[in-house]
């Protein structure tokens, strides 16, 4: 099986790198395209993969092409596809937003998986919902999966209404965690503690969490009660969190980018 990755950015080289380990590619390497001359020329010293500058070079012979181009370079790439793609391919999009309908539309392709990654791919945490056309065959998405899975775990989702959705809650979710950890950091220096102290407190704080949340049955909520004591000091935290409504405002900003992947859609 040959893959293409298009954008060797953030996704595309993270995706390339997990992918490129795969079985399912035989000894056949996989190939990247981009058109930053930067990012190529760093490319081609690490020599780990078929690196193309021209499309005509590459994309006729891949099977699976996936696409990790920011949405607002989509329509150009498209227009430079047309020429070399034909109906045998599986166009595979990591775009935000970018509907089936208007890759199908601009590329004259029929089969199309469209996915929503997330940036802890990169260490092997990932989490990818994806949909297909329905012209893409069981096997070919079970291979797709296989793909996907190189990076983490991966969810099904019927409709694309989903992949809006889950990029409000999983692909722009990291950039949440992120924001709380940026605000307890700096609460942390405010309070006097050192740049160092400051990020092993907040780092194992999260890390923490995270282990004995994953580690039991037990929901967040549960796990709150387990370390507020009555009239203790994570209750004060708590109430203050509640009183300036930071769960409905965290929950407005999820259905933010959920819009904004709805209205990126309308546009492309
Ligand atoms: N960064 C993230 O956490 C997530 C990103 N995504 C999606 O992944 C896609 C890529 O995002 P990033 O990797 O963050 O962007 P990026 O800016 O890091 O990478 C994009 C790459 O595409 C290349 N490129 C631009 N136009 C091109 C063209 N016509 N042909 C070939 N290559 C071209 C650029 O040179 C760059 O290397 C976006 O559509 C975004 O919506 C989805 C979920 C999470
Ligand atoms: O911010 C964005 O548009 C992309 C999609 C999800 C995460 N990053």
């Amino acid at each position: 099986m040959k893959l293409l990755v298009i954008g060797a950015g953030n996704m595309g080289l993270t995706y390339a790198e997990s992918m490129s380990k795969s079985t399912l590619l035989g000894s056949k390497r996989l190939k990247i395209y981009d058109t930053d001359p930067n990012k190529i020329a760093a490319l081609k010293k690490e020599n780990h993969f078929e690196v193309y500058t021209d499309l005509k070079d590459c994309l006729p012979s891949a099977d699976i092409v996936f696409i990790a181009v920011k949405p607002y370079h989509s329509a150009t790439l498209f227009e430079n596809m047309i020429p070399y793609i034909h109906q045998e391919h599986i166009v595979v999009s990591l775009m935000a937003g970018v509907n089936i309908q208007t890759i199908q539309d601009s590329l004259g392709i029929k089969k199309v998986v469209r996915t929503m990654p997330n940036l802890p791919a990169k260490v092997g945490k990932g989490v990818t919902s994806y949909t297909a056309s329905k012209e893409v065959s069981k096997v070919e998405l079970m291979s797709i999966r296989h793909f996907l899975d190189t990076t983490g775990t991966s969810i099904h989702v019927q409709t694309e209404k989903f992949i809006d959705a889950s990029t409000g809650i999983s692909g722009s979710g990291p950039a949440y965690v992120f924001y709380f950890m940026q605000s307890m950091l700096e609460a942390a220096l405010k309070m006097g503690f050192s740049e160092y102290d400051s990020k092993v407190l907040v780092s194992n704080t999260f890390e923490g969490a995270i282990e004995l949340f994953s580690q039991s049955d037990l929901s967040p909520e549960g796990w709150i009660s387990r370390v507020a004591s009555k009239g203790g000091t994570t209750q004060a935290a708590i109430d203050s969190m509640d009183d300036n409504n930071v769960k409905q405002l965290i929950q407005d900003a999820a259905y933010a980018a959920f819009d904004r992947a709805v209205e990126l859609g309308k546009d492309s």
